[in-house]
């Protein structure tokens, strides 16, 4: 096999705790991470050579910091390997969203080469090399939808109830760094344990701090939760509300007035791009 074409599926958090922080700085989280069968799409052609490319340039993100370059650079490095890749990439992500985008483009970068190049590292080992590039990385390599704690790499699988998910992208790309430097964000909630995960009433706990400071995020909160329960992802920027079937986030996606953009996708508990490769 020389070519490839892999999913880079988005996440949403359905909710997200912090309830402390590690001496480097780092948050210490408690999540759900629901993968949706949405999301870039990686075309990898297999080259003899070490050479690596990426095409075509993302706005905005060197192609030495794109963290596509920077996972396969590290898979090569890791594994010695001497075989290259041109890759291909069909962006629809925003950046900056809390979809987990650049994470899951770095994570399908590994589970692609290790497969074009017929590595055979088990997917435990390609999630621990992954978490240097991000938090979200193992969450994606893993490729299950999952409760997490930790930073976001103590992952336990979780088989979620099946439903729709309407997204809303506020026009505003968020910082994660800003958000987690804010003096105002709340650090101390309690842990819960896995059997509350799925009760009502758990919130995102960056959501205040992010609505202070976007208007845009703001507003789409306040225009879906005229329709539905409605949610932060991540940082932000986007916002989700959640429904039984499609006919219903549809509609309500056709309602979405001009300043806002969205789309409809389903809530999936295996990743496609591992469900493609028999993973
Ligand atoms: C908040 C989440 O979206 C939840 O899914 C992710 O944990 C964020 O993951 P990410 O975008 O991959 O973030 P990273 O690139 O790893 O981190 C960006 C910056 O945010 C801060 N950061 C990130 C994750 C975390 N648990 N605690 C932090 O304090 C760190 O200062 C870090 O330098
Ligand atoms: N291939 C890539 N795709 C997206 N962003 C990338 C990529 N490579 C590097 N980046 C950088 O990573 C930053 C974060 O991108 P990403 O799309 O993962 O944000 P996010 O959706 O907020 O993620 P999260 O939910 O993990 O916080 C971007 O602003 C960009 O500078």
């Amino acid at each position: 096999m020389s070519t490839l074409s892999l999913l880079a599926p988005a996440k949403l958090n359905l909710f997200l705790h912090i309830t402390g922080q590690r001496a480097d700085g780092y948050h210490e989280l408690q999540t759900l991470f629901q993968l949706l069968d949405y999301g870039d799409t990686l075309h990898f052609n297999l080259r003899q050579d070490a050479q690596l490319s990426i095409s075509p340039a993302i706005a905005g993100v060197a192609a030495e910091d794109n963290l596509i370059l920077r996972a396969a650079k590290l898979l090569q490095q890791y594994s010695g390997c001497n075989l290259g890749a041109d890759i291909q990439i069909d962006k629809i992500l925003p950046l900056g969203g809390g979809l987990g985008g650049g994470s899951s483009n770095a994570a399908t970068t590994l589970v692609g080469l290790n497969h074009l190049w017929q590595l055979q590292l088990p997917l435990h080992e390609l999630a621990q090399l992954g978490l240097q590039l991000g938090a979200d990385v193992p969450l994606f390599v893993e490729g299950k939808s999952a409760w997490a704690e930790g930073v976001g790499e103590r992952l336990t699988a979780l088989k979620i109830p099946d439903c729709w998910y309407l997204v809303l992208k506020p026009d505003c790309e968020v910082s994660t760094l800003q958000i987690f430097s804010n003096k105002q964000l709340t650090r101390n909630t309690s842990p819960i344990t896995i059997a509350a995960v799925f009760e009502e009433g758990h919130t995102n706990d960056c959501e205040p701090v992010v609505r202070a400071l976007y208007p845009e995020v703001d507003n789409a909160l306040k225009w879906l939760s005229l329709k539905t329960n409605s949610r932060l992802t991540g940082t932000g920027a986007c916002v989700f509300g959640q429904f039984a079937d499609q006919a219903s986030a549809l509609q309500v996606l056709n309602e979405l007035p001009a300043e806002l953009t969205g789309f409809v996708a389903k809530g999936v508990n295996q990743s496609p791009c591992h469900s493609k490769l028999g993973l």
